[in-house]
């Protein structure tokens, strides 16, 4: 049992009403999760406000409830916290309850629109194969050194994340990398840990639904920069225009990367091939097997890191010649007629576009490049048509397809995705709903050395269209139809 004054500890509290020295079990923030003497913290949500399910809460046993405005009733017995911020009470509060954990581990956050999974993913390769024990936390898996665990957020809540590094200090973690999504920040899931850095990868169009605008998006992402301390390092893209301003009131060390700009560590493309980067790194070349001028970004990211975290020169390049592509970003296979199907989780515009010009700068040009590509449904509506322009301008062929419509209707999307066709491109694009269809579709257009590029849903096993996840997996299915029509 805990005590509630205790995992109060620098909550920022305006009013107490009832005894802070009660008894507590667990902390909850959703009512119907709730056991006997638990704490509730009531949050103010995107759907729902926690407040309303105070008294749902105390029927089923809590002792204690935090919120940010007291009830016009109090009940008896009941210990209630008025906190200025349910959401930052709540992460420090999953911090103190589970000791701080963070403070055992040297945490490093990554944050930005593309590039977050692949950095904290290949850390974690890293710094496994240096022989450390490490943690990660990214939006495929989460990993206690070498027990995997199901992923559901990019950035879990804050309870997850201090459960997991609660974990990690009990199998003796040292390292752990972790995303930290704009949605993450925004409800201060990772406030109450300590970092020993920050990473930025590049900041674009996306989450708009959620942020409303551009410049908030930004300063949601910055924010985690500024609550650094002073002894973590803050490592900065200074070829992305937003690279300087995240680190501009951080109290952290500042560092920066950059591919053109001058920077602290700097990186030059020797070759860009199918199979892979030849890198120069400071004065060192690197072969590395990852693809692609957004990669050279990563990795240079990833070598920055690893020197700032103490790891010797000649042992990071080492490793990151050896470090292997994640799961559904860039993931390909050649068929056996030739066809090279690539299944990527370009899921923003500039994403797309990325990946689109990594192909074709590769690519000999004699070959078509057939793309099939969707957008998800309840989500940022105006990235749609820039990603249907992009789409068309950058392949020759491409089919609008449906990704995770969620509660939205698939053709509707589709509609919005076309919107953003050029006319001279018209005659280049088909819409084939269903998405098996449309990879089967692209599949029977291919021939020999053709490209398929299947975006937007990576590594995802699944399809969600009303609530339900079905069974789907881009690069099974793709290799499933290939193969088939090889025979
Ligand atoms: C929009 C959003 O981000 N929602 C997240 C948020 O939920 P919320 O607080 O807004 O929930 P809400 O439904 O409004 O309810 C408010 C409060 O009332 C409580 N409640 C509700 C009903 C009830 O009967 N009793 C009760 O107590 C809820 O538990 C909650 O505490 O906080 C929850 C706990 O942390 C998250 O699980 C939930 O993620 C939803 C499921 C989600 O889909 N989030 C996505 C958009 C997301 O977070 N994505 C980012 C990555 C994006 C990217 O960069 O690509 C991520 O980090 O994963
Ligand atoms: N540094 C980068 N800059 C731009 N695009 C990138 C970068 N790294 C990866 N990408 C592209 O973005 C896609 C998503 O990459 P990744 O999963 O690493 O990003 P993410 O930030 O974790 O996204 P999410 O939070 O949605 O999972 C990749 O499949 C690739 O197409
Ligand atoms: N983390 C992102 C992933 C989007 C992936 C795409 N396949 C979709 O479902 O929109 C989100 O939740 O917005």
């Amino acid at each position: 049992m805990n005590i509630l004054k205790d995992i109060l500890y620098k909550v920022q509290i305006a009013a107490v009403a009832g005894d802070t020295s009660v008894a507590v079990n667990a902390l909850c923030f959703d009512s119907r999760k709730v056991s006997l003497n638990d704490v509730f913290i009531a949050i103010r949500g995107a759907e729902a406000d926690g407040h309303a399910f105070i008294d749902a809460a105390l029927r089923q046993g809590a002792v204690a409830v935090v919120c940010e405005e007291m009830p016009g009733s109090m009940v008896n017995g009941v210990t209630y916290v008025q906190a200025e911020d349910t959401h930052a009470a709540l992460a420090v509060m999953a911090s103190n309850y589970y000791g701080n954990p963070s403070g055992n581990i040297k945490m490093v956050g990554v944050t930005g629109t593309n590039g977050k999974t692949t950095i904290a993913t290949l850390l974690y390769q890293l710094f496994r194969k240096a022989g450390y024990k490490t943690g990660l936390l990214s939006t495929v898996r989460i990993m206690v050194d070498n027990k995997e665990y199901a992923a559901t957020h990019t950035t879990p809540d804050p309870l997850t994340i201090n459960r997991y590094l609660d974990l990690m200090t009990q199998e003796g973690v040292e390292f752990c990398f972790m995303e930290v999504s704009s949605h993450g920040i925004a409800q201060k899931r990772t406030e109450g840990l300590r970092f020993a850095g920050g990473i930025f990868t590049n900041l674009t169009h996306d989450h708009l639904d959620y942020h409303h605008t551009f410049a908030e998006y930004r300063d949601v992402k910055k924010r985690f920069f500024d609550l650094l301390p002073k002894e973590a390092f803050a490592l900065t893209n200074a070829d992305d225009r937003n690279g300087a301003v995240m680190v501009q009131n951080t109290a952290a060390r500042k560092y920066t990367y950059a591919l053109k700009s001058y920077a602290d560590f700097r990186a030059r493309i020797l070759e860009n091939q199918f199979g892979g980067l030849l890198l120069k790194i400071g004065e060192n070349e690197v072969w590395v097997k990852l693809i692609g001028q957004f990669n050279a970004y990563n990795i240079l990211a990833i070598y920055a890191t690893a020197e700032l975290l103490g790891l010797e020169t000649m042992e990071i390049l080492r490793l990151v010649s050896e470090l292997e592509s994640v799961q559904g970003r860039f993931q390909y296979f050649v068929s056996e007629g030739g066809v090279t199907a690539i299944v990527d989780y370009s899921h923003t515009p500039d994403s797309l576009k990325n990946v689109l010009q990594t192909i074709n700068s590769i690519r000999t040009g004699n070959e078509q490049l057939i793309t099939v590509v969707g957008c998800g449904g309840d989500r940022d509506k105006a990235k749609r048509p820039v990603m249907g322009e992009i789409a068309a301008e950058l392949s020759n062929k491409v089919i609008f397809t449906s990704d995770n419509p969620r509660t939205e209707d698939p053709e509707e999307i589709i509609r919005e995705m076309e919107q953003g066709v050029a006319p001279q491109y018209y005659n280049k694009t088909l819409s084939v709903t269903d998405r098996k269809q449309a990879i089967k579709a692209a599949c029977q257009m291919a021939g020999q050395n053709d490209i398929i590029l299947i975006a937007g849903k990576g590594h995802e096993t699944y399809q969600e269209i009303n609530g339900e996840r079905k069974d789907f997996d881009d690069f099974k299915i793709a290799g499933e139809l290939i193969k088939a029509l090889d025979k």
